[in-house]
């Protein structure tokens, strides 16, 4: 892995979205790019200096009248040669250049495959590939910002310097093995346990920092139970601040589930309304409710509604029952503006795993304290070094941990301690990408868009 793997076949894709735009770019990487160049325009330009040519068809007819650009391995985003045509940012012109690349001789290029290249010539690490892929997908400016921060490597060297001090761990181990019967004076003389703490509190600033960047990027889905009428759609509305879903004083009004995205702070908060829980002869709401379930055992958080008129009635009590214990549930207690002010508008109550509160989805009343709310379970703290993260990071940094925990409880049997240590190499050398599979390689790289 890692190494240049050449010969590559030449890849070309339209690098630029789709539609119309000023300028569109066409992406060429891989080997033979000097033909290319002498039958599209007549020569390769000098290396990294933008060259205005004309682009021309086989038959030599004016195909598009642009800027063409070389850069010739290693110093490329691919790190084999590439050149890119910058055209006008028309469809049907973008794809008249590409076909001619592919009359040419190129294949089309997959959905990530440059940037899998790059990955594959050493030019960036897996987590930085990844980062790519978020920038282009931040759906707000604070997940841009800490996909660029990934981008630059800086996720990375976080990761390097963990496997670095986990790898002097791992030295210093060895070397002890080497004198039986000594080991623990070795160990506490090299103060091998003080670096195995130094290293579990990095590891969990690191946690945590990644925590942050995957809430970023991935949000947190909030999913909206309760009787129906209790006002859930309504509530989705007030919170997204559209119409999305049909509200009406019948009950059983919702019954597929309907669900938008609002960012607080620059986090996505998936926000999605169920049908009511109640039971019911109706076949398609059934089918509502059951896919209401669906959605409550993959929630991040449950928003249980209730009407305050009622408060919490014997039949929420039964749908409390039926939820998962984890995640957090809240339950909002909805419609203050119809009871009396100090009859049952309380403040917040905190009761283990529940937290209650008082609103009204109609006059909005009480809502910012519902998105307060909300982040405080994301368990988002406004943090500037976050970097972006993905679920799959989380995991090793927690398989990590855990191979770590277990390593201090092995102690004294030293053999044990150092499989523990190499376990836990093992998979925090899985976030930059030594030990991956090509199927973790082929998953990350397919989520990209075409032309990256
Ligand atoms: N026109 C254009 N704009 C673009 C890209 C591109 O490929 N083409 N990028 C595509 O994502 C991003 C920029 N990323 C890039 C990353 C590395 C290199 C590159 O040539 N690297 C060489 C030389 C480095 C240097 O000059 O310092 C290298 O790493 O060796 C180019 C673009 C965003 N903008
Ligand atoms: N006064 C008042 N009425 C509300 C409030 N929230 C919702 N309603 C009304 O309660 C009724 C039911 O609201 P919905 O949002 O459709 O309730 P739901 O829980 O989605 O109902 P189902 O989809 O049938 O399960 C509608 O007439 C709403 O206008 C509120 O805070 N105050
Ligand atoms: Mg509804």
């Amino acid at each position: 892995m890692n190494t240049l793997r050449y010969p590559s076949e030449t890849i070309a894709a339209i690098a630029t979205a789709a539609g119309r735009g000023g300028v569109g770019i066409v992406r060429i990487s891989g080997q033979n790019l000097a033909e290319f160049a002498r039958q599209l325009c007549g020569s390769l330009p000098s290396p990294r200096m933008a060259a205005l040519t004309s682009f021309r068809a086989a038959d030599q007819s004016p195909i598009d009248s642009g800027l063409i650009l070389y850069f010739p391995a290693p110093h490329s985003f691919t790190g084999e040669d590439v050149i890119e045509l910058h055209g006008h940012g028309g469809p049907i012109v973008l794809n008249l250049l590409l076909r001619r690349c592919l009359d040419l001789g190129a294949r089309l290029a997959e959905p990530g495959e440059f940037t899998r290249r790059a990955y594959l010539n050493g030019k960036i690490d897996l987590t930085q590939a990844e980062a790519v892929a978020d920038l282009i997908d931040a759906a707000s400016a604070a997940a841009a910002r800490s996909a660029a921060r990934s981008l630059q490597g800086e996720f990375s060297r976080e990761i390097d310097e963990l496997l670095d001090a986990l790898t002097r761990l791992q030295a210093l181990t060895e070397a002890t093995l080497d004198f039986p019967g000594e080991e623990i004076d070795f160990l506490e003389s090299a103060n091998a346990f003080g670096q195995l703490e130094e290293l579990q509190n990095h590891l969990d600033a690191v946690f945590d920092r990644a925590r942050q960047g995957r809430l970023l990027q991935e949000g947190l889905h909030v999913v909206i139970v309760g009787q129906p009428n209790v006002g859930k759609s309504s509530l989705l509305n007030c919170l997204i601040g559209d119409e999305l879903a049909i509200v009406t004083p019948i009950a059983g009004t919702t019954r597929d589930i309907v669900s938008g995205t609002l960012h607080i702070e620059g986090i996505p908060l998936h926000i999605i309304d169920t049908a009511g829980l109640r039971d019911t002869d109706d076949e398609v709401e059934r089918i509502g409710i059951d896919r209401a379930w669906r959605e409550i055992n993959r929630a991040d958080a449950i928003i249980l509604l209730v009407d305050s008129r009622s408060g919490v009635s014997e039949s929420d009590r039964k749908i409390l029952a039926r939820l998962p214990q984890q995640p957090a549930h809240l339950i909002i207690h909805n419609k203050i503006d119809l009871v009396e002010k100090d009859d049952c508008r309380a403040e917040r109550q905190e009761n283990g795993n529940s937290v209650s509160l008082f609103l009204s989805a109609q006059t909005g009343e009480g809502v910012e304290l519902l998105r307060r709310e909300l982040l405080r379970i994301a368990g988002w703290h406004p943090a500037e070094n976050v970097f972006i993260a993905r679920e799959r990071h989380l995991q090793a940094l927690a398989q990590t941990r855990e191979h770590l925990a277990q390593a201090c409880s092995q102690l004294p049997q030293l053999e044990l301690f150092a499989e523990e240590l190499r376990l836990a190499q093992r998979a925090l050398a899985s976030i930059t990408g030594a030990f991956t599979t090509d199927d973790l390689l082929g998953k990350i790289f397919s989520q990209f868009c075409i032309g990256k």
